[in-house]
């Protein structure tokens, strides 16, 4: 907590794990504020010893809240939903909630982290497009194929879940990754869909307190 005793979000504007956070916190109303973390800038504020003290892992996000921290940004997103339940992120109905957390793992356990800034690096410059194109396109490969059975106007049904709060920030990803989007058309219309609504534009990386000049909007 800061003085002011809102929860604080360490944040970096282009980390979608921070904008899954983001949404969540903005759909569900909560005032916080923002420590932008550079992930880049002096070799990566991630690496400073007070930072490596908040999150041992040396990622964001990272939320402070209710005299705790929290790191993961799943994790975060559900302890959001068990103490602010409204709107509801997660499915009352079992199998819907299934696959919610299904969606919600597909990309946060077997997309984004093979295309992580700690990966990249390790790849080299020269391959990290095509290793980051490959990573993303065979998970929105799977993603494509569920969604024909779980989506209705988002990722599950007709109401935003944690699956869509991980989807659209994935998308950016793609996106930035220059991944043609034209076989994905359900991922494409519900990204498209869910970027309409206000608590994705307020969260979105081109609005945040550390977007640099040049890429806000
Ligand atoms: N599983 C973690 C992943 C967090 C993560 O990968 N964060 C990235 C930004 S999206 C990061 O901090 N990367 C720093 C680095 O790779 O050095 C979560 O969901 O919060």
């Amino acid at each position: 907590m800061t003085t002011s005793g809102k929860p604080v979000l360490y944040s970096y504007f282009r980390s979608s794990c921070s904008w899954r956070v983001r949404i969540a916190l903005a759909l569900k109303g909560v005032d916080y504020e923002i420590i932008p973390i550079n992930l880049t800038k002096d070799g990566g504020q991630q690496f400073s010893e007070e930072f490596q003290t908040l999150n041992p892992m040396k990622q964001v996000p990272a939320l402070k809240i209710d005299g705790i921290i929290i790191g993961q940004s799943l994790a975060i997103i559900e302890y959001l939903e068990e103490t602010r339940p409204t709107p509801r992120l997660l499915p009352q109905d079992p199998k819907k909630r299934a696959s919610v957390r299904m969606i919600s793992d597909l990309i946060a356990a077997g997309i984004q982290p093979l295309q992580n800034l700690s990966v990249l690096k390790q790849v080299g410059e020269q391959n990290q497009l095509a290793w980051a194109q490959k990573a993303i396109t065979s998970g929105f490969n799977a993603l494509e194929q569920i969604l024909q059975s779980t989506a209705g106007k988002y990722c599950v049904g007709d109401e935003v879940s944690m699956a869509d709060l991980c989807l659209v920030p994935q998308v950016a990803n793609a996106e930035r990754f220059k991944v043609d989007l034209t076989p994905y058309a359900t991922i494409s219309h519900i990204n498209k869909t869910l970027l309409a609504l206000e608590a994705f534009q307020v969260s979105h990386p081109c609005r945040q307190p550390d977007t640099p000049v040049e890429l806000r909007a």
